[in-house]
């Protein structure tokens, strides 16, 4: 066992992104869901958890102890991967839970650098952009479970953490890694314990994984994943083909519990091609009439989509976590009736998802899309499974995974 890189991530679809990234970067990786299962020899582990909305003290129990399994095996570095949106509550996530790493680790300062430009998530002057808009602007600010509406990330981050927040601004990450890391030092010697970095770009990025190569635990998004990753050398060549599983026979079905614009086009192309169940909070047995739908349907050999997916105006205040337990229980129904390649929609829903499929682990195989790696679990009926951010994908990306030979 020799990974060197553990990263411990606040959502599955996050945990799939960073994963991916890091595969990228050269690094064999391995995707485990919880921190139960056994782990082939590789250069980086990541934990996905489900702790992004979750009360505050047990989002850091649950952190804690996957860091605990990440130090059994032997990691050297700790990675927090939040959203590149910084999804986050009034009260944390993402605060209490870097405290907390920051703290067993024995750091004092940390990076801060949800930067993601691939994706079109960038910071500048400690403001996140989603695309040309400030994250407060973007859809992000109508998010079911965790709304943005402020893009200040020393705002954002110093509400939830009572250590200090500052920034370093792209004219200093300009300069390169030297002067980040004396920026570094100053605002440790100053007793702050964050130091958000701008980066609108990847080389940014490689500077700013550079200037903290030194440090115990670094926080971001996948993006400063892949450049710390990079670091290393690539040590694995990933080349000699797309790396896609061989995706088991049998039926697809798509499962959408993301309200995200990426989410919502990407549904509504797969309502055209395929035979769609979509889940009414108000009406009677969800539960119930979802999994008969997915009886009859299924029998025609697939691929079938349920989906809650919906824009603002048509949501059921309240409902979430009642759609999360309805999009697992027809999950594992799926796989009963032997569905073996389920792609889901969202982080929230992912984890609601593979928990009730019982998935433990899962070796990361090629991307669908920027992002979003196919998963080859490694329980028995092996799965294929694809667990797609809400905000990723091309529009055909769903109807592509379930459709594709
Ligand atoms: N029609 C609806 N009304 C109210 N809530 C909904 C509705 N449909 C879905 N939800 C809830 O919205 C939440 C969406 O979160 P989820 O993390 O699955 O998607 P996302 O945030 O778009 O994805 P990601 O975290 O990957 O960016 C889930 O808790 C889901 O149950
Ligand atoms: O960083 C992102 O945008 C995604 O990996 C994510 O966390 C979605 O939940």
């Amino acid at each position: 066992m020799s990974a060197w890189l553990g990263c411990v991530a606040d959502d599955y679809t996050g945990g799939t992104d960073v994963a991916a990234a890091l595969r990228r970067s050269g690094l064999r990786t391995v995707l485990l869901f919880g921190t139960g299962a056994d782990i082939p020899d590789c250069d980086a582990v990541v934990v996905a958890l489900k702790t992004r909305s979750i009360p505050a003290p047990e989002a850091v129990a649950a952190s804690l102890a996957a860091r605990e399994r990440l130090a059994e095996l032997g990691v050297r570095r700790i990675y927090f991967k939040y959203c590149s949106t910084f999804d986050s509550t009034g009260e944390g996530n993402i605060g209490p839970v870097a405290d907390a790493l920051t703290d067993a680790a024995g750091g004092r300062l940390t990076v801060v650098c949800p930067a993601s430009p691939e994706h079109g998530r960038t910071v500048y002057q400690g403001h996140l952009f989603v695309g040309d808009r400030l994250l407060s602007e973007s859809p992000m600010r109508h998010h079911p479970l965790t709304p943005m509406t402020d893009s200040d990330l020393v705002r954002v981050l110093g509400a939830q953490t009572p250590h200090g927040v500052a920034l370093v601004a792209h004219q200093t990450i300009q300069r390169g890694p030297d002067a980040v890391r004396a920026a570094l030092e100053a605002l440790e010697a100053r007793g702050v314990r964050y130091a958000v970095t701008d980066a609108v770009g990847d080389s940014d990025l490689d500077t700013v994984a550079r200037a903290a190569a030194h440090l115990p635990v670094i926080t971001g998004a996948a993006g400063l994943a892949r450049a710390a990753g990079a670091l290393e050398g690539s040590r694995w060549d990933t080349s000699g083909g797309d790396g896609l599983p061989v995706l088991p026979p049998g039926p697809g079905v798509v499962l959408a519990g993301s309200c995200s614009a990426a989410t919502l086009e990407q549904v509504a192309l797969a309502r055209e091609r395929m035979p769609a169940h979509r889940l009414d909070p108000g009406g009677g047995d969800l539960i119930g009439t979802a999994t008969s739908w997915l009886e009859e349907h299924l029998a025609g050999g697939g691929p079938v989509m349920v989906y809650s997916s919906a824009p603002p105006e048509e949501r059921a205040p309240g409902s979430a976590a009642l759609l999360e337990r309805a999009l697992a229980a027809v999950a594992a129904r799926a796989a009963q009736l032997g569905a073996r390649r389920i792609v889901v929609a969202g982080g929230e829903t992912s984890g609601a998802v593979v928990n009730a499929l019982g998935v433990t682990g899962a070796v990361v195989g090629g991307e669908a899309d920027r992002g979003v790696p196919w998963l080859l679990t490694t329980g028995r009926p092996p799965l294929a499974l694809l667990l797609k951010s809400g905000n990723f994908g091309r529009p055909d990306l769903l109807v592509q995974a379930v459709e594709a030979p």
